[in-house]
């Protein structure tokens, strides 16, 4: 999915119009469960077209007096890894010579830029637009944040720009019936992710060979690994990423999503020295959304395992922590001293045969009855809760289409009884189960 960034100086708007764009009445947003108070991006549907929005707050400090105005790293790395920037600008406080810095920077690595006039409260300030032109943009989009003008017409603009990626949709790419195992290892900012992709590669033994992306700058490294295929994605930018640590915590989780998307397997890496931290249950939240198999790495082990009481607690933290990811393998490791390394590749190969398991209709569809005999689906409203046959219509995840007579009725309780049963049953302990459920004349429901 495309990543779009507003950027601009301190107090223009940032955040007030990310608000807006995500709450505007016909943008479809999908926000995750409130892990965090700091959003970090959005997931936005407008006009049919998806992208993140990533909120930008805070990411830049105020420039020094005297000091010549200089596009920053972190800024520079917004722009870096977006596919379309919205430079938002205040036209109460006039154009500013940081803001002709950052069209150059846009313009030097050619990304899509739309530049935005915030705080136009009305035709007082209309009239002040005409300044930021000098910018030698074709178009100036002028906008109130706060009362809502002009928000409708960024996000038209906005989707107008947005490149059409060439990669092919997500669930194409994954349900190609190679046997290559695209794993992304994501992570916070310094949890270990580019130490432990190096570990992987330099590993006796593991043949390896890098893949130029279709994508923009990424690359994919390809391994082997017990005569099977791993890809890691977007390697690349998480190699060349290690130098820039501070502030970089939202574009990094944002990156990290994106790599979720083209995978089929994702390592998070937890810091065992911190623990599992809100941004890391954030990562966790979209691969639980994304139905994806997970492995979660407590890195850094080397430095907690001698205290036996601690490394006890980490592990039980991370457990509770992540329940709504219960398929997922906890693996205490070491990308410093390699332990364990290795057995998260293997690890991943179970995961991933567990989550590209097919199973017969007729097999199915005798568990399925006992299932049901086993615990019956409760009455709602006195009218009882009916199920006719069950088919999986895809793998990768595990998919399974469970006819009934009231979908929509179904209480997410035995929703749950049902995906543990599937897994018991048909050993997918290690990964994500999708159940949809289906009236016969079409009405749908799912569930995780
Ligand atoms: N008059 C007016 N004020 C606005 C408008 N949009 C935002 N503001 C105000 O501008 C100030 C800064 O807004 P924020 O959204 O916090 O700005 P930001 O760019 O996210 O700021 P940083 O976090 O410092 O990067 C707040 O006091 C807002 O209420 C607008 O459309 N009109
Ligand atoms: N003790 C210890 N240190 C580690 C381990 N893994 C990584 N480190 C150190 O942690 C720091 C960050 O590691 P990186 O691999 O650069 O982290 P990253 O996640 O790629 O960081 P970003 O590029 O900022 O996203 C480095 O100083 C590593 O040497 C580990 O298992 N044990």
């Amino acid at each position: 999915m495309a990543i779009v960034a507003i950027i601009g100086r301190p107090n223009v708007g940032k955040s007030t119009l990310f608000n807006r764009l995500t709450q505007s009445r016909r943008a479809i947003v999908d926000d995750l469960p409130g892990v965090t108070r700091d959003r970090l991006y959005a997931d936005v549907e407008w006009q049919g077209r998806h992208f993140f929005l990533m909120d930008t707050a805070g990411i830049m400090s105020d420039a020094r007096d005297g000091v010549e105005a200089e596009v920053q790293e972190q800024v520079k790395l917004a722009i870096n890894e977006s596919d379309l920037v919205v430079l938002l600008c205040d036209v109460r406080s006039g154009l500013h010579p940081e803001e002709k810095e950052i069209v150059r920077e846009i313009r030097r690595v050619e990304k899509p830029l739309i530049v935005a006039v915030n705080k136009v409260d009305g035709p007082r300030q209309e009239e002040l637009v005409g300044e930021f032109y000098e910018l030698g943009v074709e178009e100036v989009i002028p906008l109130s944040a706060i009362h809502g003008h002009g928000v409708e017409d960024l996000l038209d603009r906005i989707v107008d720009k947005l490149p059409i990626r060439k990669e092919p949709p997500v669930d194409l790419s994954i349900q190609d019936n190679t046997d290559i195992i695209r794993m992304a290892v994501v992570g916070r900012p310094n949890v270990g992710k580019s130490q432990f992709v190096n570990c992987l590669l330099g590993m006796p033994r593991m043949v390896v060979s890098d893949m130029p992306g279709t994508t923009r700058d990424a690359v994919d490294v390809e391994l082997e690994y017990k005569r099977r295929r791993f890809v890691l994605v977007d390697t690349a930018g998480i190699r060349r990423r290690a130098r820039i640590k501070e502030k970089l915590e939202k574009i990094c989780v944002v990156k990290s999503l994106e790599s979720i998307d083209k995978s089929d397997i994702a390592v998070i890496l937890i810091d065992a020295t911190e623990g599992p931290t809100d941004q890391d249950l954030h990562i966790g939240g979209y691969i639980q959304r994304r139905y994806k198999g997970c492995i979660i790495g407590v890195n850094k082990w080397d430095l907690i395992q001698s205290d036996k009481r601690e490394a006890h607690r980490v592990i039980e933290d991370v457990r509770r922590r992540f329940q709504f990811l219960p398929f997922a393998p906890v693996v205490p490791m070491s990308a410093l001293t390699g332990q364990n390394v290795r057995k998260v590749l293997k690890l991943a190969l179970e995961v991933f045969d567990q989550y590209s398991t097919r199973i017969g209709t007729g097999v199915l569809n005798r568990v399925f009855r006992s299932i049901l005999e086993k615990h019956h689906p409760p009455q709602r409203g006195g009218r009882p809760l009916k199920f006719y046959y069950v088919t999986q219509p895809s793998t990768r995840p595990p998919t399974f289409v469970l006819f009934c007579n009231r979908p929509d009725d179904i209480h997410f309780s035995y929703e749950r009884y049902l995906v543990n049963q599937f897994r018991s049953a048909f050993q997918l302990s290690q990964s994500p189960v999708r159940l949809i459920f289906r009236g016969r004349s079409g009405g749908v429901a799912e569930e995780a």
